[in-house]
């Protein structure tokens, strides 16, 4: 089942296209990434679903209903940081937050604390907090009510290493938990590490979505070490599923479309060759490289 289904968003301020027909669906339980260059439309898109801004055109509909205020009751979100009071205690914060929104109880504050390793510090001032346990109390905020499905806009923006990983490892609990997260991110090798689907924008027209696995492997693309790099090209050529055999340092680069290639069999054709192979692996695509393929002109 999907939590959310776009169909055709379109939305323009003035002359600026920000969406052009954005289609889409989030399948419940995945971590989905929002990716694209800056000015793609992924704020844009992520207001429209979250009520902050109206599409012009087209439909969004979250658990199959028409978005409506009961269904973004049941959203807990991060567009940008919460004002929190920088001389306040954690769960002081929380209580503020909690009777501004109405969402979740008072009762609820110790947990969402626990949910992301806050509770230990939870009667610390703010203003002690690191960048990435304030970014964790805003997450905190967004999960009083318990909601199903979490939004988050670059929810590591402005992090050191150690901040994006008590993110990331907190995405992923939450996650194995059962919140479907939606997040937007200029960080690919985060994205490639934490969501399951991703979505790639660019100005304001979605290109590709899917699995991450989907995403990045338009194409096999198999290592392949070899003594006699001239033989062994010569051997391979004509071999079922092989599109082109590049040149890479001590490498071969054997590739062909998206499960084509059987490793074994090109092993088994080598050596029946009489090609010593010395080096034999499938490279996986990294996400960064395909987003800049994708997004580029
Ligand atoms: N309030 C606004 N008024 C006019 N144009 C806007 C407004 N908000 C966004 N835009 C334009 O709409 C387009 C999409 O912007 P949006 O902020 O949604 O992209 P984004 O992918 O989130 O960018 P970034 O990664 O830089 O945050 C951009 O061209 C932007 O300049």
């Amino acid at each position: 089942m999907d939590v959310l289904t776009l169909d055709s968003i379109h939305k323009s301020y003035g002359p600026i296209q920000a969406l052009k027909g954005v289609s889409l669906s989030v399948p419940r339980g995945t971590v989905f990434g929002i990716l694209g260059p800056n000015g793609s439309g992924k704020t844009t898109l992520l207001s429209i679903i979250l009520d902050v801004l109206s599409a012009d055109k087209g439909q969004y509909t979250w658990f199959d209903q028409p978005g409506s205020k009961y269904q973004r009751r049941q959203i807990g979100s991060l567009l940008e940081t919460p004002n929190f009071y920088h001389y306040l205690s954690a769960v002081n914060n929380l209580k503020i937050t909690q009777s501004i929104s109405g969402r979740g109880s008072l009762a609820e504050i110790e947990d969402v604390l626990r949910k992301v390793n806050l509770y230990e510090r939870k009667n610390s001032k703010f203003s002690t907090f690191s960048l990435g346990m304030k970014q964790r109390l805003a997450i905190a905020a967004a999960l009083l009510g318990n909601p199903p499905v979490l939004v988050l806009d670059e929810p590591t923006n402005g992090l050191d290493p150690v901040g994006i990983a008590e993110i990331r490892s907190l995405i992923k609990q939450l996650s194995e938990n059962g919140t479907t997260i939606i997040l937007a991110s200029h960080l690919l090798d985060e994205v490639e590490k934490v969501c399951t689907h991703v979505a790639i924008l660019k100005t304001g027209t979605l290109i590709t979505q899917g699995t991450v696995d989907e995403v990045l492997a338009d194409e096999d693309v198999l290592e392949l070490g070899v003594e006699d790099q001239v033989a062994a090209k010569a051997a391979l050529y004509g071999l079922e599923g092989i599109a082109a055999i590049e040149e890479a340092g001590n490498l071969l680069l054997v590739k062909g479309p998206k499960g084509s290639l059987d490793p074994a069999a090109i092993n088994a054709h080598c050596h029946a060759s009489g090609i010593r192979i010395n080096h034999l692996a499938m490279r996986k695509k990294r996400l960064e490289a395909r987003f800049f393929e994708l997004t580029s002109n």
